[in-house]
């Protein structure tokens, strides 16, 4: 994808500035309670991520802020306007991108960005020029006259990444984007969507990918068995929370031994990368490091494992194991 910024519709109204906001929504599917009891904030100019364990509702949320599921409760406004009420007003302003992009495979990408655009009433003369600027974003020029079935599942996420872009919206929601992207296009696809946010549009982006994740996003929204657990800044994450550190020594078995006896719980298998240990910040590590050293223990590595994202969901998901 390119690295150009992202071309603007002028025709279009994004409504840049107003962001989502949703409070108490609840959502079943006849026994199932899919959406229990959850709310976030997604403001404009930022990347909101939505994180949760398989099955926490995250897509139906997104669905339901998408006009594409009508709630059974719950306070939500995207772009300034109540999806179930007004959803046609909801749907000119979002950027819809589902985790499977399905479309008619007959077409081409081409084809399918005009046949949006006209969906989307863009003026006919800017139909073909659209497609073109959307085109070249994603880098599906080469493949803009093959009829959509051949792509493969990467580029056909990129296709649906441009298809949600065509009337330049102030709010997008993303379902998994990165899904199939190889390492190239997702380091794209983060400067699209961090340039599509420094634009003033409001980006919720769900995915399992927490390390890219950390990368785009501003804020975080953890979910869990339908419930909203906590939501904040990413900055607010960071300091002195807890989460695993890796260890590692020139003889593990002394080290593991030395860890014991100072009553410090090993996370996971020890394996040829280290040891893993939850810990609660540099302070903490710093002296383990000392105490270690001072025992005899040849330490090599001592760095944080994991993300502060991908750090807070293992501490929301500890109990469940
Ligand atoms: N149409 C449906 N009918 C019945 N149950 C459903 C339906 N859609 C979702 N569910 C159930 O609702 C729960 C939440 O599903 P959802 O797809 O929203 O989770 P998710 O967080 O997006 O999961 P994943 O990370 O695996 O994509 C799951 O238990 C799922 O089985």
């Amino acid at each position: 994808m390119g690295e150009t910024a992202v071309p603007a519709a002028p025709e279009a109204s994004p409504a840049a500035g107003e962001g989502i906001s949703a409070a108490h929504v609840r959502r079943t599917f006849g026994n199932v309670v899919a959406v229990d009891d959850m709310g976030l904030t997604a403001p404009a100019g930022q990347v909101t991520a939505l994180v949760g364990p398989n099955g926490s509702g995250k897509t139906t949320l997104l669905l339901v802020l998408a006009t594409l599921l009508v709630p059974d409760a719950g306070e939500i406004r995207v772009a300034g306007h109540d999806p179930v009420r007004e959803p046609r007003e909801v749907r000119s302003r979002i950027g819809w991108m589902p985790d499977a992009f399905g479309t008619y495979d007959t077409l081409t990408p081409r084809e399918v960005l005009q046949f949006v655009a006209a969906a989307y009433r863009l003026p006919r003369d800017r139909h073909a020029a659209r497609a073109r600027e959307l085109l070249a974003l994603v880098h599906l020029e080469d493949l803009a006259d093959r009829p959509v079935h051949v792509l493969s599942r990467g580029q056909k996420q990129r296709l649906g990444l441009a298809r949600a872009l065509v009337h330049d919206p102030g709010v997008l929601l993303l379902d998994e984007p990165a899904a199939g992207l190889d390492p190239r296009s997702r380091i794209e696809l983060r400067g699209i969507l961090r340039d599509l946010a420094a634009d003033g549009r409001a980006l919720l982006v769900s995915s399992h990918v927490l390390a890219e994740l950390e990368e785009i996003a501003d804020r975080a929204v953890f979910v869990d068995g339908g419930r909203t657990v906590d939501e904040h800044d990413l900055t607010e994450l960071r300091p002195t929370q807890r989460r695993p550190w890796r260890l590692r020594s020139l003889d593990q078995e002394s080290l593991l031994s030395r860890l014991d006896g100072l009553g410090v719980t090993v996370t996971g298998q020890p394996g040829p990368a280290g040891v893993d240990v939850m810990l609660a910040g540099d302070e903490e590590a710093a002296d383990l490091v000392a105490a270690l050293v001072r025992d005899g223990v040849r330490v090599v590595e001592c760095a944080p494992a994991a993300g502060t994202l991908e750090a807070a969901y293992l501490e929301m998901t500890e109990g469940r194991r």
